[in-house]
Order: C-alpha cells, then structure tokens, then sequence
C-alpha cells in the first residue's frame, strides 16, 4: 500500500465510485467530494496528496475550485478529468497549475501513470505558513471531520485556547459527540504532542479508588498500599489531564480539586508533601454543570474555577451536513483496516442515516458504520445492514415509521387528473387523492391518514 491519500471531486456518482474501487485498488486512499465546496472543505481538514477534479461542478465551475485551491493549497497537484476536452479548457487547466489533464472516458494505465508521475513531481511545502494570530494547523484538528457551522466557532474556540494550557478547558456535550477527541486536538495544537495527554474517567473510578487515582498514594496510605504509587496527575506532568464526566465526581474529591486549580498543587494520599501541578487541565461532561450546583450535586466554587473557557460541541443530530464526511472517513479507515474495497453506501441506507437523530452522535454512527462494513459483501451498504435500525430506540422506531409512511421511498407524490369538465370537481380531486396515497400505503388507512395529516375516517367514505 502506498497511503497515498487522493481526494476525487465529481458530481458524478458513478464515477466516483468507479474510481474510489479502483484507486483502493491501486492501494491509495481515496476520498470523495461531490461539489465543489465539499472539495475545498476536505483540503482544509485533511491530509491530501493529490487531487482528481472534473471540471463541471454544479455548485462552482471545477476551474474556480482549481484556482481557490492552488491559491491555498500550491502544493497539491491536480490532474483535471473532463468530458469537455476543449483547447481553452486544456489550457485554462494547466495555467491555473494542473499537473495533467485527461480527457473522459479514460484509459486507466493512463491515469495511474499520471497519477504517478504528479506524485513523484509534487513540492512538499518544508514547513506550513503562519498567519498572524492563527496558530500553525494541528494534525489533531486535521481528524476532526466538520463543515457544520455550528462546529466553526466551536473549533475557533478551541484553536485559540490552545495557545494557553493555564487556562482551564470545560468542554461540554452529549456522549460521543467528539469532546475527548476536541481535548486531544487542544492538547496536540498547544504544541504538547510529544508530552502526556491522561483521560481519568470519574465517573468510571469507584469513589474510594478515585482520590489515589487522580493524586497517587504513599506506601501505608490504606490497607493495601504496599509501595508508593504515582497517581494520573503525575502521570499528566508537562501535558494535559482530561477528567471526564467531572460532573459526576464526589463532593468530597470536588473539594481536593479546587485545591488543585486554586494552588497548583497536590498532596499524596497519606502523604504531607506538596507536588507542584504543571499540566493543562481539561473537564468534560454530558451534564449542565449549572443545573448539578441548583441540585447541590457540583460545588458552585469549583464550577466557577473549571467553567472559564467553556465549549459545547453540539450533537449529531443539530448537524448532519458533517454525516456523509464521517461516514465515508470512517469507511475510508475501515477499508484499509479490514482490505475490504467497501464502495461506500446505498443512496436508501444514507436517506436512512441522515433521517436517524443519533442519540449516541459520532460514537454511535462509527459504531453502526463497522457492524454494517463487516456483514457487507462487495455492494454498498444497504439500509438492511444499518443495525440502528432494528434497535429498540424510540428515535430509530420513529425514522422508520417515517420511511414507512413515505411508501418507503421518497419519491415526490405525483397526481395526475384528466376529467371531462362536467365531472371535474373538489370532490373528484379529494377521492383521487385519497385513492392514490392509499396505494402508496398498501392500502393501510391508518398510514395514509398520517400522512394527508387527517382522520382515518375521510377513507370510510370513499368509493
Ligand atoms: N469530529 C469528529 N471527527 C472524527 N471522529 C470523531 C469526531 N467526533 C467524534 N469522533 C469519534 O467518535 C467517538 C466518540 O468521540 P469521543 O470519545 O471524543 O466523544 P465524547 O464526547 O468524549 O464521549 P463521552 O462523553 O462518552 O466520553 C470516537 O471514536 C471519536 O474518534
């Protein structure tokens, strides 16, 4: 395998394909992107090494993509595939920096020569440019897969704060919807790649372990401790701490840590010595702290001393134009990790994921992604392999009933009259319409009526 990442823009979706199975094949990594925004958005998150653009993109012109790209990103060669070999496009092409132009239909040897030929040809940038202010693109922030809006200040924010490991770090959000991943990215930007990134889960550590967890122990300390042991804030030293669900972390141990924030230092159990705290510190949880300090669960001190820079990553389900990016990220890994060529999903099995709310957000989508990657033959992966969709959640149950009630497709409904003007008639119109939804229910009235957004009864009536 090569590694070789090639990101294909077409809009056409049997090309992409064709070319996805083949460029796995050749042993590269291929990514898609049907429009041209799609495009630029992959360049700026990921890591691409070569780009295979079609020129007529419904949302901008191939050439425009062309351009904004090299401007940005000089140092990724284009091939430009196209039906419209015209000399203007040829040319255009190759002014605006393209390595190679070939016309469609192409011959594959062809194409993989090209491809090989712009690789070895490409200019590796030495080191990445600094604008002012922004601090140098992280590797980590490159995994994180997002074009919502609702992510941008989001990142914005995490970017800046990376800048400043004294400053406390509260991310916020549902399960799974990527804080951990935000942490690391945090950690990694802060120019601490190399230092200690320690995740303590809170709520996962008994309560009377969770004390000599975070803050070590002394030989003697308990029962038990027979030898000296470093806890994680040690093991944290010169990085960052991630303590997760803080929110669930007992009132006894929320007053240590306030110490901790407060003095920057910690004290062994059973231990009298002081050790100096030097590591960024980051909480995480899927709680609203504030409401756990109305409840007297969270102490108001500390949640005034983690609460300073505060992020809420939004679930899933508030931003599903970051779905299909994921979904064919997480594919594009499971390919390489299970060497199945995985061609990506169904059209019915993608409509099915972006109508689902994801309860369990990025973790849960993942999740279904590689139960449905490892039952799936050579196809793409049809809504039958889409486990959330058998699952006993309300949500689940609620998209398919919407599936079911649009007939199971969603294809527009079409209504068609053609009357002789003396039986043309509001009523007429209303029984052909309640003829024609009840086809497409299969006859289920109580379906149909769902649908027309009425009573069951208007059926009862019809001839
Ligand atoms: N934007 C993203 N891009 C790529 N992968 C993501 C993204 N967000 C989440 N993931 C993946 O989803 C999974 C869950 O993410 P993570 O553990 O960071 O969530 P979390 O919010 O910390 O969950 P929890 O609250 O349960 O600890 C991980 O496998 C992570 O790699």
């Amino acid at each position: 395998m090569s590694n070789e990442t090639i990101l294909v823009v077409d809009d056409d979706r049997v090309t992409l394909s064709l070319l996805q199975a083949t460029l796995y094949d050749w042993g590269f990594i291929p990514l898609l992107a049907e429009t041209g925004m799609q495009a630029l958005n992959l360049l700026a998150e990921s890591h691409i090494d070569l780009v295979i653009l079609d020129l007529m993109m419904p949302d901008m012109d191939g050439m425009e993509v062309l351009a904004q790209t090299r401007r940005l990103f000089s140092h990724i060669p284009f091939i430009v595939l196209s039906a419209h070999s015209s000399a203007k496009s040829v040319v255009g092409s190759l002014r605006h920096g393209a390595a190679d132009f070939i016309s469609k239909p192409f011959n594959y040897t062809d194409l993989l020569d090209s491809i090989n030929t712009s690789l070895a040809s490409r200019h590796v940038p030495e080191a990445h440019s600094v604008q002012a202010g922004v601090p140098p693109p992280s590797s980590s922030f490159q995994q994180i897969v997002s074009k919502s809006p609702k992510m941008t200040p989001v990142l914005q924010m995490a970017r800046q704060v990376s800048s400043y490991p004294q400053t406390t770090v509260a991310l916020y959000g549902e399960s799974g919807v990527g804080k951990e991943v935000l942490a690391r990215a945090i950690h990694a930007a802060g120019g601490f790649d190399d230092r200690p990134f320690v995740a303590v889960n809170c709520a996962g550590i008994p309560t009377n372990l969770l004390e000599s967890e975070l803050f070590g122990h002394v030989r003697g300390a308990f029962t038990g401790a027979d030898r000296d042991r470093e806890g994680m804030f040690c093991l944290a030293k010169g990085g960052t701490i991630l303590l997760d669900e803080i929110g669930d972390m007992p009132l006894e141990l929320q007053v240590k840590l306030l110490r901790v924030i407060e003095s920057r230092t910690y004290v062994p159990v059973g231990s009298t010595r002081h050790v100096k705290v030097d590591f960024r510190i980051v909480v995480a949880t899927h709680h609203n702290l504030n409401q756990l300090v109305d409840q007297g669960k969270f102490r108001s001190d500390l949640f005034h001393r983690v609460n300073i820079f505060p992020i809420t990553i939004p679930p899933l389900r508030e931003r599903k134009e970051d779905i299909p990016m994921l979904v064919e990220m997480f594919l594009s890994r499971l390919r390489m990790e299970m060497g199945k060529p995985l061609p990506g999903i169904s059209k019915r099995g993608m409509d099915y994921i972006l109508g689902y709310d994801w309860p369990g957000n990025v973790r849960e989508l993942k999740n279904s992604l590689e139960r449905a990657a490892i039952v799936v033959g050579n196809e793409q992966i049809p809504p039958s392999h889409l486990e959330f969709l058998s699952s006993a959640h309300p949500t689940a149950r609620r998209e398919q009933k919407k599936m079911r009630l649009s007939g199971g497709n969603d294809q527009p409904f079409e209504l068609h009259l053609t009357l002789p003007p003396e039986d043309f008639s509001l009523k007429a119109i209303i029984s052909k319409a309640l003829h024609l939804t009840l086809t497409r229910c299969n006859n289920n009235k109580s379906l149909a009526a769902q649908l027309l957004k009425t009573d069951r009864r208007v059926f009862y009536r019809l001839k």
